[in-house]
């Protein structure tokens, strides 16, 4: 039996029947965890392998199904969040920062009693697998809109020069989740932290944070009375004393980042729907070419392709990844803007303009991967999407 792991074997399991238990060993190197048997109801043992890193801090998460007829490792990651929890009514042996464990329920009481208690490791724990500084992160964050429950522990970390889909069903909370993370909408409770310092109020509240956060609507939201040459330079006419020829300037190299050009004294009514989300994005990557661009910048996306012709879309795609290159501004110039993020719900721009997908059901981040991984995961609640099934967790 792990001795560094003692809660695992003390701790009752949840909702358990009395003939489980669950015994481990520590790995000879590491003192993890190398190995642990599950021996559940009826003559089935099952025992698989499992990497602890232990001394006392367990970073890494690993959750195990152990089914009647097979042990399946779901997971091994480093994050916060809850893992895939929507698999299969079974017992789970879930091991991280401490809150190790041995569960059992269907996906449903599995979230509702156990993935809160997941989210609760310090912000400041050290990530093995990506140690890029964490722009934005949200913990366990709630939100309601009178009586619909929208977010209900929403666990993710967005870190520095990630390109980062967020996808799920209609209605799962995507758009509020960027609200909250723009600063736009408060949590009802959880927390965001924003380079690592938590967010006491809405971003009007706040003083200078060190990043700088662009949102792009879905709708593009662009003024309809004010020319594109109004709309792209409107923070700085509002904002800042730069002369009007130079902000002309500014606009002008933005326009021509997003490849618009000569659009300057049209009204929004005079552009299609992808030239009017070309002139959103310009908008957003504008800055005024003084400011220190050692400030970090985040821009997040809400369905920039939604409603665009297939080929539009791949337009507004590479033009997402090509004005977000590393080390490189809009204009061309180095610097800035790295990091992005992107809700959507097209197969298209999740394969061209992100490399990480959190998948959000429920009010949660079931599922995180890498963009690959979309198409090859076994996550059932992921393929159904993937899939565009009816039949499987998620219900219309
Ligand atoms: N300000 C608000 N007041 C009341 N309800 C709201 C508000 N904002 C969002 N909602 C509701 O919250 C739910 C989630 O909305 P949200 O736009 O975040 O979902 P989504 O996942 O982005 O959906 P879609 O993919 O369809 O755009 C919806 O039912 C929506 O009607």
């Amino acid at each position: 039996m792990a001795k560094i792991l003692p809660s695992v074997f003390s701790q009752p399991a949840r909702n358990s029947a009395p003939s489980v238990s669950c015994t481990a060993s520590s790995h000879p190197l590491s003192g993890g965890v190398s190995h642990v048997s599950l021996n559940s109801n009826g003559p089935q043992r099952v025992e698989w392998p499992a990497i602890g890193n232990g001394q006392g801090r367990v970073s890494t998460t690993h959750v195990f199904c152990a089914s009647s007829a097979s042990t399946t490792r779901l997971s091994s990651r480093h994050e916060d969040s809850p893992l895939i929890l929507n698999v299969c009514p079974a017992w789970f042996y879930a091991e991280r920062s401490g809150l190790s464990g041995l569960y059992h329920g269907n996906a449903k009481q599995i979230e509702e009693t156990d993935v809160r208690e997941f989210s609760q490791s310090r912000i400041t724990e050290e990530d093995e697998e990506d140690d890029r500084e964490v722009l934005i992160e949200c913990r366990d964050v709630y939100k309601s809109f009178g009586s619909k429950h929208i977010l209900r522990g929403a666990s993710f970390k967005i870190r520095d020069g990630e390109a980062v889909g967020i996808i799920g069903p209609s209605g799962t909370g995507k758009s509020t989740v960027l609200r909250i993370m723009a600063g736009l909408l408060a949590p009802d409770s959880g927390e965001v932290y924003v380079l690592g310092k938590k967010r006491k109020g809405l971003i009007s509240d706040e003083t200078l944070s060190g990043l700088r956060i662009g949102l792009v609507f879905q709708s593009a939201a662009l003024f309809d009375s004010l020319t594109v040459q109004e709309n792209v330079g409107f923070m700085l006419y509002e904002h800042s004393d730069l002369p009007r020829e130079k902000i002309a300037e500014l606009v002008r190299d933005s326009l021509a980042a997003v490849g618009l050009k000569g659009v300057e004294d049209r009204l929004p009514s005079e552009l299609s729907g992808g030239m009017k989300k070309r002139v959103a994005l310009a908008r957003a990557i504008i800055s005024d070419d003084r400011v220190d661009h050692s400030e970090r910048e985040l821009v997040m996306y809400d369905e920039p392709t939604a409603g665009l012709d297939p080929i539009a879309s791949t337009v507004v795609e590479d033009l997402i990844r090509s004005v977000h290159i590393n080390g490189q501004d809009a204009r061309g110039k180095p610097g800035k803007i790295a990091s992005y993020v992107v809700v959507t719900h097209q197969h298209s721009t999740i394969r061209r303009a992100v490399d990480r997908l959190l998948f959000l059901h429920e009010g949660r981040v079931v599922w995180e991967g890498k963009t690959a991984e979309f198409e090859t995961t076994s996550n059932p609640t992921v393929r159904q999407f993937a899939n565009g099934s009816l039949r499987g967790p998620i219900v219309y």
